[in-house]
């Protein structure tokens, strides 16, 4: 394996938190992301990289039961998506405690609430790398779908009025242990919630400005200067390019390309500092056969990126 790893004792050992979930959004598919990456062979090319790969199967969240679960205010399944999250958050938080390094397979990005919220329980000084066409911070003054993917960062930031429901969220997130990159798809709510909370993003245009390279310097200098802090890495694929990676269910033009994508995976390995990855939003029901391959290689792809791989 090609970098050290400063938090994950050896044998390193990566955790397969698999998650068919699509409570948090309203296409069906997205429940199918994670049993795809898989079936690509995501758990041998991990082994190939030298991790010790620990799967026992996709979490069954029809255990989980919210049958009554009717809208509160215009969130829509809010106790299945809670109790969903905080079984992945325990799940999430059991294997940082180990020691391995949990990657989340979505499903759709309300999951990161639990698995950030997780992380988090771990190592409490932790930074998050949030990857995405979408800020996914709206409150619940804000969303206007309604679809909690939309929200998780609110929720493990404190911020908006609180929903009694997912009381279980602790906001122990901090707005300076938070950046974005590829952001282009922002609602006006969310725009107003960046700026008043001083929460530094690089949008595409940032992208475009600098450099794939310059913007991930400038994004781990904001919320790792000294670079000692453990790093989340939660990648939404729809933050490249639809022609990259179009399987997905809210698709936004203009986005990465396949290589800014991996390059952020590459610079955040290259530091060591990674104890946490998601990736997120892969719907292999959206789109023609060959998007799906596509969108799922790209998927695995990112992912050995993030835990080691390199080109040469
Ligand atoms: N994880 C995602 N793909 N989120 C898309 C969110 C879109 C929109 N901002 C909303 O609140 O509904
Ligand atoms: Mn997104
Ligand atoms: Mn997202």
């Amino acid at each position: 394996m090609a970098h050290n790893s400063k938090f994950i004792p050896e044998p390193r050992t990566v955790a397969i938190v698999g998650c068919p979930f699509s409570g948090g959004q309203p296409k069906l598919g997205v429940d199918q992301g994670p049993i795809h990456l898989v079936e690509a062979g995501l758990i041998g090319q991990l082994e190939e990289l030298g991790w010790k790969v620990k799967f026992d199967g996709h979490h069954q969240f029809e255990e989980i039961n919210a049958a009554a679960d009717p809208p509160i205010g215009i969130l829509k399944n809010p106790r299945l998506v809670s109790r969903v999250t905080e079984a992945v958050a325990k799940a999430v938080g059991a294997h940082a405690a180990q020691g391995e390094l949990p990657l989340t397979l979505g499903g759709d990005h309300s999951l990161a609430m639990g698995t950030i919220s997780g992380t988090l329980m771990k190592y409490s000084d932790a930074c998050v790398v949030w990857i995405d066409a979408h800020a996914d911070i709206n409150t619940v003054e804000t969303t206007g779908s309604g679809n909690i993917h939309g929200m998780p960062v609110s929720f493990l930031l404190g911020i908006g009025s609180k929903v009694e429901e997912f009381s279980w969220v602790k906001p122990l997130l901090k707005a300076d242990r938070l950046v974005y990159i590829g952001l282009r798809d922002i609602d006006a709510g969310e725009k107003k919630i960046l700026r008043d909370n001083n929460i530094k993003a690089f949008s595409m245009h940032e992208v475009d400005k600098y450099g794939i390279g310059k913007v991930v310097d400038m994004a781990l200098d904001h919320v790792n200067p000294n670079r000692d802090r453990p790093i989340h890495l939660s990648f939404d694929v729809d933050a490249l390019d639809p022609t990259v990676a179009p399987s997905t269910g809210t698709p936004v033009r203009g986005g990465l390309t396949f290589r800014e994508g991996h390059y952020i995976c590459e610079a955040i390995s290259e530091t060591g500092l990674l104890v946490a990855l998601d990736i997120m939003e892969v719907n292999p029901s959206l789109a023609d056969p060959a998007s799906v391959q596509q969108t799922v290689a790209v998927g695995c792809s990112l992912a050995r990126s993030a835990l080691g791989e390199t080109l040469l």
